[in-house]
């Protein structure tokens, strides 16, 4: 298993501030949003403050898993796509939400379905950061982001350890 190297650890109110200062900078655009559609399970926490902040109500997911093994990408599958009729629209006025962009193989997949999408992240990668319209925060492609979701409080090592100070 191959660890990036780096750590970018997001503790929840770090995370909402974020989520928030997407929803801001997608306010800017005044744009009328038929709706959200959220990429589960990462895009599940953005999505609700974003759709709270903007006051979509009609939200509809993607359900897409890459990452089975931690920090390892592996098959890319599609357990639910979205439904007949946005797929018909091609995405037109609609806002995808999503924790991050990473690799963009995400991003490639559901833009595909929905090309006339707006596409939004909290943080992006550089590999990734093409394949969206707008995120917050880039964090290099040799960082993994911790997320609060995925977190407990642990003991931490002093950065030196030596005993005698
Ligand atoms: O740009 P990529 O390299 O494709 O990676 C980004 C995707 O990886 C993570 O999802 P994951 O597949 O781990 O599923 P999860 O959201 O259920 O955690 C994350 O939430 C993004 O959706
Ligand atoms: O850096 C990351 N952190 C958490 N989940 C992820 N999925 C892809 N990249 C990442
Ligand atoms: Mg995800």
């Amino acid at each position: 298993m191959s660890l990036p190297d780096k750590a970018f650890p997001v503790s929840w109110d770090q995370f909402h501030r974020d989520a928030r200062a997407l929803a801001w900078r997608i306010a800017g655009s005044d744009k009328e949003w038929r709706g959200i559609v959220c990429i589960t399970r990462g895009g599940l926490v953005p999505a609700a403050i974003v759709s709270r902040e903007l006051n979509i109500r009609l939200i509809e997911t993607v359900c897409v898993a890459s990452y089975h093994d931690y920090a390892n990408q592996g098959k890319m599958s599609v357990i639910k796509e979205v439904n007949e009729e946005l797929l018909a629209s091609e995405g037109e006025d609609v806002l995808i939400v999503d924790d991050l962009t990473d690799t963009g193989k995400t991003a490639e997949v559901v833009r595909a379905m929905l090309p006339k999408a707006h596409f939004a992240t909290v943080y992006a990668k550089p590999k990734g950061r093409p394949l969206v319209d707008t995120f917050i925060t880039e964090v290099s492609q040799d960082t993994w982001i911790y997320f609060p979701w995925d977190m407990g409080f642990t003991y931490q090592e002093p950065i030196n350890k030596d005993p005698a100070g």
